[in-house]
């Protein structure tokens, strides 16, 4: 079932092209890691996927019951971001607020997402804590919670995993691809980590302005583009 169609989208920053006629799907379930190197597009497709940033020609469209505002983003950490003063409870709490339609208050079944998500997260025992005072692994884990919030159907995910040592990085991964085998959550994933990429993801979209490579990571592995990115090792 497809969740998401992207056909021959181009999008463009005044006269500058940053991304050029890119098309894709994304199944229901998928495991997609969108990968290429600084300046290829990654970020924009991300604002066009998230309406921030309008296509300049080609379209964007969600269908198999996920709307737009239905994803559950996780945007790349700012440093104003790791030091917000709020407790774990509440960050992960607002990732209700787009179900909320025109309540003013969290009722009770946004909490109890919130408690529920603070567990699948493995977090609930530091609820009370600072956001601020968090390692960054733990801050990931916090944003997921809150990404899950908003969605039990389609996480975008940019670049969760830069600046945490391999070990957290390691549990991370693990946990994504939990919720995305367990829980069916389809995870669109911005990645510099080509490594990681092919190993955890089941599915690659490869930019660079165009689309370089889209398809399964087995094929992706023998293709031109991913034997370079790779070296062409054993990723078994
Ligand atoms: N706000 C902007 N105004 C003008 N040009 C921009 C803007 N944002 C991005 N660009 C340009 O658009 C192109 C694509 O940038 P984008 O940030 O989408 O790439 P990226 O793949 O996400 O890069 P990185 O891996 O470094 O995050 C680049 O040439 C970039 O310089």
């Amino acid at each position: 079932m497809v969740q998401l169609s992207c056909k021959n989208v181009t999008m463009t920053y005044e006269n500058t092209v940053a991304l050029k006629d890119v098309s894709f799907e994304v199944q229901a379930g998928d495991y997609l890691c969108i990968v290429g190197e600084n300046g290829s597009g990654k970020s924009t497709l991300i604002k066009g996927i998230l309406g921030l940033t309008p296509v300049k020609s080609g379209t964007i469209a969600f269908s198999g019951g996920v709307s737009r505002d239905e994803i559950g983003y996780l945007p790349q950490q700012t440093e104003i971001q790791r030091n917000f003063p709020a407790s774990v409870y509440e960050v992960v709490l607002s990732g209700c607020l787009n179900r909320m339609k025109r309540h003013p208050f969290y009722g009770k079944s946004q909490r109890q997402w919130a408690m529920d998500n603070l567990k699948r997260l493995g977090i609930e025992q530091i609820k009370n804590k600072s956001y601020q005072d968090l390692s960054g692994g733990q801050q990931q884990r916090v944003l997921l919670a809150r990404a899950l919030c908003a969605t039990e159907k389609m996480l975008l995910l940019d670049e969760p995993i830069t600046g945490l040592d391999p070990i957290v990085s390691g549990e991370l991964y693990e946990i994504i691809g939990q919720l995305n085998r367990q829980s069916s959550v389809t995870i669109l994933m911005v990645s510099h980590d080509v490594s990681c990429a092919v190993k955890y993801a089941t599915k690659i979209l490869h930019l660079s302005a165009g689309v370089s490579f889209f398809g399964d990571v087995k094929d992706y592995l023998e293709s031109d583009v991913g034997r370079r990115f790779t070296g062409g090792g054993d990723h078994a």
